[in-house]
């Protein structure tokens, strides 16, 4: 390594060393200049993030306070937020309490065994990364997860729970109640829990905001519980919440450690000094790396197993928060980062051969773990003198200096061990990272309208497959082409023709006949 390097390392790391948390942006190359230009935008970034946390509302289009900070530290939450919070977190622990002893058993009077998640996006991605991080066969409960209106995926998992549904709590999540995957999967399940003779209500809570469709149908059916979601956290955010939290403690995760090591970070990166502020230094290194205007890739590069799902919690976080259309004035803008990633050394044998020789379209994230293995002391020599873990640093440190010879920039966080303390630490530094990302491309981080218009014109597809599907049963014994059908229905002709496609496809009295062209395709039932 040359001097340069060295230097620039020590001059361009920023070390809690109390948490023994680290971020390294010397392989980032900024200008020195850099810090001093983006001074003012820094400024607002940071009143931006005090007035958040002081309870404005910061999600304007939706009129609404964003209170994802306050989860773990709520006295600095408004009063009634910070008496939900107290109140939802003693009521977490009960419930698991009741759940782990059997105060609360399955229908059949047995202790609950395992978990049923139904959900999607924010009110899965969590989960799925909290268990996967955390969580191993000793955990007390294991989690399974419906996150798709994918029939064999959910055929899949119920086969996979076979006679242990009778012991299976079903934990259906969705903030607004009333999201179409969560919805199909619950009456998948429900279907499922009365086909083996078992009382689904007797198996279910629900968390879900207060009044949504999901709690009414919840509160009608009389299920074990039901917690409630304040509007003020989002799905992407929700992670430190009744969401995150039940299937968490279900499973042994110590929560209050999850919520302390987001809470440390959060302070440590509430304070205004910049060249000690991880959050705000990483919000930079975007900002720098693509221009202010997310024209790199963000790669997320752990060096751990546990942490693999790590850049698909990422994806959501930053993408669904961060790519926009319009700015704060309502200037086209089209923001965004991209993300994607999966861990090293794996993905050394996949793609990296890309990111060192291609096309220069992303920055890496190196995640470090400092502590290779639990069990120190174990016999894992794999060749004298060297242990897989000396391998997989190997390949870090290897990786990262491939990549900044060929002019790749990247760079590093290195926590100490991956426990529920340091998996808060990481969401926390990433959650507000992107808050004050959002404030230096001057974006609303905390809608997402753009992902209306897909849900929208899947809507307006279901009313043509069952439109075609009509009219196909009407003109029984007529070959008919897509044209046919839509002019038959009033419908768009390609959506008609894939909404053929499909029925036929899943109906064995519906023909399909392919022609040279989907045009001269025709399909039939029989008379
Ligand atoms: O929790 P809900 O309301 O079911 O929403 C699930 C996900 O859907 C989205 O609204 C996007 O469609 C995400 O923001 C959210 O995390």
């Amino acid at each position: 390594m040359s001097t340069s390097n060295w230097t620039r390392f020590n001059q361009h790391i920023t070390r809690y060393r109390e948490l023994g948390i680290s971020l390294d942006i010397s392989r980032m190359q900024f200008e020195t200049s850099f810090f001093g230009d983006m001074e003012s935008k820094i400024a607002r970034a940071y009143a931006d993030m005090d007035a958040l946390e002081g309870g404005a509302i910061a999600n304007p289009d939706e009129g609404r306070m964003v209170g994802h900070y306050w989860l773990r530290n709520a006295e600095l939450a408004p009063a009634e937020q910070k008496a939900e919070i107290e109140r939802d977190l003693a009521d977490i622990k009960a419930f698991a309490a009741d759940i782990h002893n059997g105060t609360i058993t399955a229908a059949n009077g047995e202790k609950f065994t395992r978990v049923l998640l139904i959900g999607i996006g924010g009110s899965a991605l969590g989960p799925q990364l909290v268990s996967d991080a955390l969580t191993d066969h000793e955990a007390p409960m294991a989690l399974s997860f419906l996150d798709n209106t994918d029939p064999s995926g959910i055929d899949k998992v119920l086969a996979g729970l076979g006679d242990e549904l009778a012991t299976t709590l079903a934990l259906v999540i969705s903030k607004s109640g009333g999201t179409a995957e969560t919805r199909n999967g619950m009456v998948e399940a429900k279907r499922a829990y009365e086909a083996a003779g078992l009382d689904f209500a007797k198996h279910a809570t629900a968390i879900t905001g207060i009044d949504s469709k999901l709690d009414n149908l919840a509160k009608q059916e009389g299920w074990i519980k039901r917690f409630p979601m304040g509007d003020w956290v989002g799905g992407r955010t929700s992670v430190m919440s009744v969401v995150g939290l039940v299937p968490a403690i279900l499973q042994g995760v110590d929560i209050d450690q999850f919520l302390a090591g987001a809470r440390d970070v959060d302070e440590k990166t509430r304070q205004k000094n910049t060249s000690e502020n991880l959050a705000m230094k990483l919000a930079l290194m975007w900002y720098h790396a693509g221009n202010g205007k997310g024209e790199k890739d963000m790669v997320v590069l752990p060096y751990k197993d546990s942490l693999v799902l790590f850049s698909k919690y990422l994806q959501q976080l930053v993408m669904e928060s961060l790519g926009k259309e319009h700015d704060l004035d309502g200037k086209v803008v089209n923001q965004g980062v991209a993300v994607y990633g999966n861990k090293g050394s794996t993905d050394q044998h996949a793609y990296v051969q890309q990111l060192r020789d291609g096309v220069n379209n992303f920055f890496v994230t190196f995640i470090e773990v400092h502590e290779a293995r639990q069990n120190l002391g174990a016999n894992d020599e794999v060749e004298p003198g060297a242990t897989t873990g000396d391998f997989l640093q190997g390949f870090l440190r290897g990786t990262r200096s491939a990549l900044s010879e060929s002019g790749r920039e990247n760079m590093t966080i290195s926590i100490p061990t991956v426990n529920a303390y340091y998996l808060g630490s990481l969401i926390a530094l990433f959650e507000r990272a992107v808050s004050f990302y959002a404030s230096l491309v001057n974006i609303n981080a905390y809608h997402q309208p753009g992902v209306e218009a897909g849900k929208k014109a899947a809507g307006s597809f279901l009313e043509v497959l069952k439109a075609a599907r009509g009219f196909l049963a009407d003109n029984a014994g007529t070959d008919l082409t897509a044209t046919d059908v839509a002019k038959g229905i009033d419908a768009d002709v390609e959506s008609t023709y894939h909404a053929l496609v499909h029925a036929a496809a899943n109906a064995s009295g519906i023909n399909h006949t392919l022609a040279s062209t989907p045009e001269e395709d025709t399909f039939s039932v029989e008379a």
